[in-house]
């Protein structure tokens, strides 16, 4: 109390109860806007709550988030202790939930190795040959488009990693992740401060009897490690056998065996952090590209837009990675993609590791940081009207507007920025440019031929997504079906 009375007062926040703290104030979906209408009445940007015993800041607006978690990124950079997951269940190895430490930042460099803003470059025919794959599974059954984004995205990464190709069903990989994502949301119920910052893992039995507990840790544990394991040595054998595809797992062993001083990072690193590119990329690219096709039935002018910019540079043929520059009304689409409706609303929490003054109030170490991601991209003086979907707010005259700042808060903060930010671009930009060039997406009909518009709601979670909705998805013309059908030769 002494020290906290003389590096200054903590800012400002509800009052809560003594033990519990806000425990109760914890306000229930969504989130976001509480803490928004709590910035409003304690007229602050950043907040305090104190939750059992952790001290949580919320910072609702950019220039704190970049002050904080950007500038003083060297204190702002840890993640929270999570002893039950980390530690008994050995999901510590995985980058999103490793503590700031030198198996952190070697994963990071490995990140940077393969799938740095130039380097990812290298894997573009194969994000492509991922998109034409969907755009073939979308004229074969387009109501299924939900399940199409998935394994569009599961198929990119892991042939990127691994050169592997995954199968459209039942493929043990993808199901060893889905299976480890269940585990981490049974893991973070029981008690875990998790359930507190993260208010939608409450609604659960609140007691776990230790026996099952421990039996469950060991079969999570075996799950988790086969997520990096089990890849990791398909892509071993084959490097053995001499006949490895091209890929992140195939460059990054080779520079380990060349010698090369400047690769410090060991095979555990390596394993560790390609086995966390699956987990980081599903959920977050098949959302936005829900976000997408839902933009564009609720708001057909768009699509207009966009299938004349695409006509213009690529009149007979399926737009390409390389067309990039030529059609920045795309990357305008994804732009909002990400704004409007962000897959992860409040960012995962920065962990403080020095006690620090901000404007006057103490933070002490320890802290746990959370950027409110919604806040900061709807904020009306950057975007303007920010609830309606609208991405000619990023174009002027034909070009991206350099005046407009691309939601790159939707991928998070300082040196813990999402590593997967590059690849997540490159694949959404060319299934948003493809599937608008290909496909005619409008409202479905009722039996009576009514249209049917979607809600436009979201489920929450730890990542958000669009609520299942109906749609109607149809190649332009003729001329298009053949050029989806002709992707087939490339295989
Ligand atoms: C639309 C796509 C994506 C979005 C919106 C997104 C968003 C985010 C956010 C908000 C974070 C937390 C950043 C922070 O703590 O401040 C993050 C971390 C991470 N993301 Fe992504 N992500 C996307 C795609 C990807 C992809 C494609 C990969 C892998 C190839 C990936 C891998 C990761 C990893 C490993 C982390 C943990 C980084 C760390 O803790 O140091 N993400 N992402």
């Amino acid at each position: 109390k002494m020290l906290e009375r003389r590096k200054g007062p903590h800012p400002p926040g509800p009052p809560g109860l003594p033990l519990l703290g806000n425990l109760l104030d914890v306000p229930d979906d969504p989130t976001w806007m509480a803490y928004i209408r709590w910035g409003e009445k304690y007229n602050s940007d950043v907040l305090r709550l104190n939750v059992l015993r952790d001290n949580i800041i919320i910072v609702n607006s950019l220039e704190a988030a970049t002050d904080l978690l950007d500038k003083r990124s060297a204190i702002y950079s840890d993640r929270p202790k999570m002893p039950m997951l980390n530690d008994l269940c050995g999901f510590g190895w995985n980058l999103a939930f490793r503590p700031y430490d030198n198996t952190w930042r070697n994963g990071r460099k490995v990140f940077q190795h393969e799938l740095g803003p130039q380097v990812v470059r290298r894997f573009r025919c194969l994000t492509e040959q991922a998109t034409h794959r969907f755009l073939r599974s979308l004229l074969h059954e387009p109501a299924a488009y939900m399940d199409h984004l998935r394994h569009m995205a599961g198929y990119g990464v892991m042939r990127i990693a691994y050169g592997i190709e995954v199968a459209e069903k039942n493929d043990p990989y993808i199901e060893t992740v889905a299976r480890v994502a269940e585990a981490i949301v049974e893991v973070c119920r029981p008690g875990a401060y998790l359930v507190d910052i993260m208010p939608f893992l409450k609604h659960v039995p609140e007691w776990f009897p230790g026996a099952k507990f421990q039996r469950d840790a060991k079969v999570w544990r075996k799950l988790m490690t086969d997520q990096h394991d089990k890849p990791f040595e398909f892509i071993k054998e084959r490097m053995i056998s001499g006949d490895a595809p091209d890929c992140a797992a195939k460059s990054l062993l080779e520079s380990l065996e060349s010698g090369d001083n400047t690769v410090n990072y060991t095979e555990d690193d390596i394993k560790f952090a390609l086995g966390s590119m699956y987990s980081g990329a599903s959920d977050t690219i098949v959302s936005t590209l829900g976000s997408f096709i839902l933009g564009i039935v609720l708001n057909p002018a768009i699509q207009t837009k966009a299938q004349e910019a695409i006509d213009r540079v690529c009149p007979d043929r399926l737009p390409a990675l390389a067309d990039k520059d030529n059609l920045p009304y795309i990357d305008a689409i994804v732009n909002e993609s990400l704004r409007c409706n962000p897959v992860i609303p409040i960012d995962i929490p920065h962990r403080l590791t020095a006690d620090d003054v901000y404007r006057g109030y103490y933070i002490p170490k320890g802290s746990l940081v959370l950027a409110n991601t919604w806040a900061i991209l709807h904020d009306e003086k950057t975007y303007p009207d920010p609830l309606c979907f609208n991405p000619d707010r990023f174009m002027k005259d034909g070009k991206l507007d350099p005046a407009v700042r691309e939601p790159d808060a939707a991928f998070g903060f300082g040196r813990r920025i999402c590593p997967g930010k590059h690849m997540a671009h490159e694949i959404m930009w060319i299934a948003v440019a493809c599937t608008l060039a290909a496909f005619s997406i409008s409202k479905a009909r009722d039996e009576h031929g009514r249209e049917i518009t979607p809600s436009g709601e979201y489920d929450v979670g730890f990542a958000c997504y669009p609520k299942l909705f109906v749609c109607d998805i149809r190649p332009r013309s003729q001329e298009h079906e053949a050029l989806i059908r002709a992707t087939t030769d490339e295989l």
